[in-house]
């Protein structure tokens, strides 16, 4: 029953440590989730197995979970073109790196279809030997000539729809309503609050 599970506590000793190299996913995840999940983070580059994107994020959390030895939370992001059936998806980070948003516009010159997909996978793990739980948020859009600041990997080159700016034009508390990031992030929050899940703030 709902209620019953709602009003279930599961008291965690130890606090969610969110693990990433990455400053600016870091900074989102911060904001998205203000006050409602207590977390802290860490900063470490886990390696990523190539395969579906679910797996990718599924074995980070793994990976992640043996080296905190506790509750952590971790994601992987892709930028998927529906013309390249989903590619470069989880690849995203070395595209960018080499070839850069004029590289990633110029793959889809062939097509006229520039649509595509942010996609965001977080996995939870309550500790090492607990299988992860995995968490999809997408939000469709079209890849287009980089506009506005480069500060934040692929943000200039994706234009959500419904919008006329790209991520990286619009104001950072519009992005966070509406990205594939906060989507999969407001299924996490569904999920502890489910689970009753309460986390100690201190290790
Ligand atoms: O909202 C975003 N807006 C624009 N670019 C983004 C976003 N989110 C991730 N990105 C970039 C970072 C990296 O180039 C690639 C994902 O790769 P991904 O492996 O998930 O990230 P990462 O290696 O930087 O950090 P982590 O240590 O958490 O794996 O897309
Ligand atoms: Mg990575």
């Amino acid at each position: 029953m709902a209620a019953a599970a709602a009003s279930r506590a599961v008291l965690v000793s130890r606090p969610v440590t969110f693990v990433t190299g990455n400053a600016k996913k870091l900074e989102e995840v911060k904001s998205i989730l203000g006050q409602s999940i207590p977390f802290q983070s860490l900063k470490i580059d886990l390696p990523e197995l190539q395969g579906e994107p679910e797996e990718i994020s599924k074995e980070k959390a793994r990976l992640a979970a043996v080296q905190v030895n506790g509750p952590v939370l971790v994601e992987d992001t892709c930028l998927c073109f529906n013309a390249l059936k989903g590619l470069p998806g989880p690849y995203i980070k070395w595209f960018l790196q080499k070839i850069g948003h004029e590289g990633l516009n110029n793959l889809l010159m062939a097509y006229e279809d520039k649509s595509a997909y942010a996609l965001c996978a977080f996995s939870f793990a309550l500790g090492p030997d607990v299988e992860p739980v995995t968490f999809l948020g997408k939000t469709p859009g079209k890849i287009v000539p980089a506009r506005g600041p480069n500060d934040f990997g692929w943000d200039p080159i994706f234009q959500p729809d419904g919008y006329d700016q790209t991520y990286a034009e619009m104001p950072k508390e519009e992005k966070n309503k509406i990205s594939h990031r906060s989507r999969a992030l407001d299924m996490v929050k569904s999920h502890f609050a489910e689970a009753g899940y309460n986390f100690s703030t201190s290790n």
